[in-house]
C-alpha cells in the first residue's frame, strides 16, 4: 500500500482542502493522512472563517506521522500562518521526506485570501526549495514568476523563471486561461504541453487541490513527474466532467464516480 500525506487546511464543505485531498488520494488506491495547516469555515459561496493551527500543533502531527508512518508523497496545500511553512519545511528536511507537491494556494475560488504576506515569503524561501514540483494557477504563476500571463508562451517563460528560482519543477495550470485550459511543464530544462478541452462547468471548487493530490498519489506509486502529471490531468478532467452540481456557488467535484478507471 502506498502512503500519501496532506499538508493543508481543512473545508467543511468538503470541496477543496484536507476532504478533496482525501477523497482523491484514497481513489488512486493509496492511504492518506492529513496534517491540518488551518480550519477554514468555508462552502461553495464563500469563507467565512478561518482558524490557523498552532506552529507547534503543526510540528505535532508531523512527527506522529513521520515516526509511524513514512509518506511515499506528500502534498502541500494551504499554509496560512507566517511561520507555517517553515516549520513544515524544516520537519520534511529533518524526516527526508520525499515527492514533495506544492500547490502555492493563494486566494480560493471565491475570492478569500489564504495565506498571509509573510506566510507568503516563507513558502518560497523554504518550502519551494525543497519540493520536487510546485503547481501553480496562472495568478500564481504571475506572482511567483514577477510576469503577466496570456498564453502558453508566457506560460513556458513563467514556468522557466519559477523553476530557475526555486529549484523545483513547475507545472503552470491553465484553469484561469481565457480560452483554453491547457496546463504546462517545465520538468528537467524540458517543457512538456497537457492540452484540454474546456469544460463547460463553473463547479471547479478544489480542483487545484485535486490535482495536485493526484500528482502526489501517482509520484508514490512511481510514475516519474510527467506521467504522474498526464494521469493527474485525466483524473480531475473526468470528476469536472461530471457535472455534479452541489451548493448555491461555485460547486465542487464528484470523485468517486469514476472508481474502476483509476486503479
Ligand atoms: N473548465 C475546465 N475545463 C477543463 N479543465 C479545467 C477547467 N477548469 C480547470 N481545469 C483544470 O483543472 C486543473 C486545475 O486548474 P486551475 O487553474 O483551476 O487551478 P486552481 O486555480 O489552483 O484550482 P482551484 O479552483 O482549486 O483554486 C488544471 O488541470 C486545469 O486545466
Ligand atoms: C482549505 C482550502 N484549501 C484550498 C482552497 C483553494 O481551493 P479553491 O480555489 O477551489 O477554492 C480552499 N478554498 N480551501
Amino acid at each position: 500500500m502506498k502512503t500519501v500525506l496532506t499538508i493543508a487546511g481543512s473545508d467543511c464543505s468538503g470541496g477543496a482542502g484536507i476532504q478533496a485531498d482525501i477523497k482523491t488520494i484514497t481513489m488512486h488506491y493509496c492511504y492518506a493522512m492529513s496534517v491540518i495547516t488551518a480550519l477554514t469555515a468555508q462552502n461553495t459561496t464563500g469563507v467565512y472563517g478561518i482558524e490557523q493551527t498552532s506552529d507547534e500543533f503543526i510540528a505535532n502531527q508531523l512527527d506522529c506521522v513521520f515516526t509511524d508512518i513514512f509518506p511515499d508523497a506528500v502534498k502541500i496545500g494551504m499554509v496560512y500562518g507566517n511561520n507555517s511553512a517553515k516549520v513544515i519545511a524544516d520537519k520534511l528536511s529533518f524526516y527526508k521526506a520525499k515527492n514533495i507537491v506544492t500547490d502555492p494556494v493563494m486566494v480560493s475560488t471565491s475570492g478569500s485570501r489564504l495565506i498571509s504576506e509573510q506566510g507568503l515569503e516563507n513558502l518560497k524561501k523554504y518550502l519551494l526549495p525543497i519540493s520536487a514540483l510546485a503547481t501553480p494557477n496562472v495568478p500564481e504563476a504571475e506572482i511567483l514568476s514577477g510576469i503577466n500571463i496570456k498564453n502558453l508562451q508566457d506560460m513556458q517563460n513563467a514556468a522557466k523563471i519559477i523553476s530557475d528560482k526555486y529549484g523545483c519543477a513547475v507545472l503552470c495550470k491553465g484553469g484561469h486561461l481565457e480560452d483554453c485550459s491547457d496546463d504546462l511543464l517545465y520538468f528537467d530544462g524540458e517543457f512538456y504541453t497537457y492540452p484540454s478541452v474546456r469544460i463547460d462547468n463553473p463547479n471547479t471548487h478544489g480542483t487545484g487541490c485535486t490535482l495536485s493530490s493526484a500528482i502526489a498519489s501517482n509520484l508514490a506509486k512511481g510514475f516519474e513527474i510527467p506521467q504522474a502529471v498526464e494521469n493527474a490531468k485525466a483524473y480531475v478532467t473526468r470528476a469536472i466532467g461530471v457535472k455534479l452540481d452541489l451548493g448555491k456557488g461555485r460547486g465542487p467535484l464528484m470523485h468517486n464516480y469514476i472508481l474502476q478507471n483509476f486503479k
